[in-house]
């Protein structure tokens, strides 16, 4: 599943012909429902996952369970969308997983095959051979677990499962991903010992997705020790405990539901995305903030969250540490803004589905723009853009931050917008919905 293929070529961004005023239903987390999937795999009863995201990123997830012994149900949720039922089994090999380019895969599933019984092979897109692994593999080694990665620290590579895993206490440096942290929490219930994780190097992006980790294990149950609740700075503790089968419904993803805000911003207009959490750990929930210091105004109610365009659209200095992943959106809103943009905090992008501060630079500035790297991020100068084509890099948050420059910029051609499957499978029909209709696509 990578995308319609009447968009593997190029696509040409639809421009705005003024100001966008739509309600846009926006999928499910593709995080949120990953850590649900892993969670009710490892749980001792079935559990429900409703509104999971049904994507290329989360379909993989599903299939890995599943060839690991899990039965995964696709049903449909009375309320809309679907609703998975997942029945934990006994976790066995052989087994074959297909991580793609999904870093909450190749990161989460590691530890779960080590409780597997088997052999356990991961393969997945060249992409992923280059992303960071090491904080898993290693750790898991500690931990107990026999992985043959031939020296590589690296995918490809083969979990020998031996049906259960020691666990205890562990370092890691997880600085160039939090999903390493994440990865070795979600298992440790399941650990004889569960873990200590104590991250030992330089700043641990993403913190938002490690709490959201962290909830979603207490909420299946589990006893977690954290810095936040009175514990040591960058340790992390489970105690060995069954997790119970919850019955989940997943939230937007307020990361996708991005371009669509940056789309009222940049044409001062009004998008309202509907079931905006009130409250969550999702990093996506800061564009609240983030957006408003960029120029636009918010309302969150009962109708859900509505985000409108001023028609100013302001440069920004900001550390997006915590937020990573909403920085080719944040990039592109700030080429079009009335001053400077500084984006620090996020060296670690270098190693994402790209290499997201060398990829945004120099599409960019094939348009006309004026964005260089700093060492930690990017620094960009608004200039008046230009079409042409705006390579991707199999990446699908830089086909998101493209088709927003589109809306202003006349003549962006999007090359292979269907890599935003990854994660946002009807992103084309979404976009020319918001742009002719006020209803967009279905959730689903
Ligand atoms: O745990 C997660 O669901 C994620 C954590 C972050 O990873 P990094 O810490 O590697 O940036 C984020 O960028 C990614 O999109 C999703
Ligand atoms: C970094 C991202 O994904 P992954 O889960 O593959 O790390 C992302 O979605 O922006």
């Amino acid at each position: 599943m990578t995308g319609n293929p009447a968009y593997t070529a190029f696509w040409p961004a639809p421009i705005a012909s003024g100001p966008v005023d739509a309600t846009v239903t926006v999928p499910g987390s593709k995080s949120v429902t990953n850590r649900a999937l892993v969670l009710a795999a490892l749980a001792s009863e079935p559990g429900w996952v409703r509104r999971p995201l049904r994507s290329r990123d989360t379909v993989l997830m599903a299939d890995a369970l599943r060839a690991m012994g899990v039965q995964l149900d696709e049903t449909v949720n009375p309320g809309g969308g679907e609703a998975w039922r997942i029945i934990p089994a006994g976790l066995h090999g052989p087994a074959t997983v297909d991580v793609g380019n999904a870093g909450t895969v190749m990161r989460f599933l590691p530890p779960v095959a080590a409780l597997a019984d088997g052999e356990i092979r991961f393969d997945g897109d060249p992409r992923s051979y280059q992303r960071p692994l090491h904080g898993v593999v290693d750790a898991l080694r500690v931990l107990g677990a026999r992985i043959d990665d031939e020296g590589r620290g690296s995918l490809p590579l083969t979990v020998h499962g031996g049906g259960a895993l020691d666990g205890g206490k562990v370092e890691i440096d997880a600085s160039s991903s939090s999903q390493f942290v994440s990865a070795l929490l979600l298992s440790a219930p399941r650990f004889n010992q569960g873990v200590q994780v104590r991250h030992t190097g330089p700043k641990l992006p993403s913190l938002p997705h490690i709490r959201m980790t962290v909830e979603m294990l207490r909420a299946a149950g589990a006893k977690v020790d954290t810095p936040e609740n009175g514990g040591e700075r960058n340790v992390w503790r489970v105690d060995p405990s069954a997790l119970l089968g919850r019955d989940l419904t997943v939230e937007p993803d307020l990361s996708n539901a991005q371009p669509f805000l940056a789309a009222a911003l940049v044409t001062g207009g009004r998008i309202t995305i509907p079931d905006w959490p009130t409250r969550t750990t999702q990093p996506g929930d800061a564009l609240r903030d983030l957006f408003t210091r960029m120029g636009g105004e918010c309302v969150l109610d009962d109708r859900g969250l509505t985000f409108t365009g001023t028609g100013r659209i302001h440069g920004i200095d900001a550390d997006l540490g915590d937020v990573g992943e909403l920085t080719p959106g944040i990039a592109a809103v700030a080429a079009l803004a009335d001053s400077e943009s500084v984006l620090r905090g996020v060296a670690h992008l270098r190693l994402h589905e790209t290499d997201r501060l060398a990829a945004l630079t120099k599409e960019i500035n094939e348009l006309g723009g004026d964005v260089t790297e700093t060492p930690d991020g990017l620094r960009i100068r608004p200039r008046p853009l230009h079409g042409g084509i705006f390579r991707t890099y199999e990446d699908h948050r830089l086909a998101t931050a493209a088709a927003v420059l589109g809306l202003v910029v006349d003549g962006v051609q999007v090359e292979n917008v269907g890599t935003t499957a990854k994660t946002l499978p009807d992103f084309p029909e979404m976009w020319t919905s918001m742009l002719g209709a006020p209803i967009a696509a279905g959730r689903g």
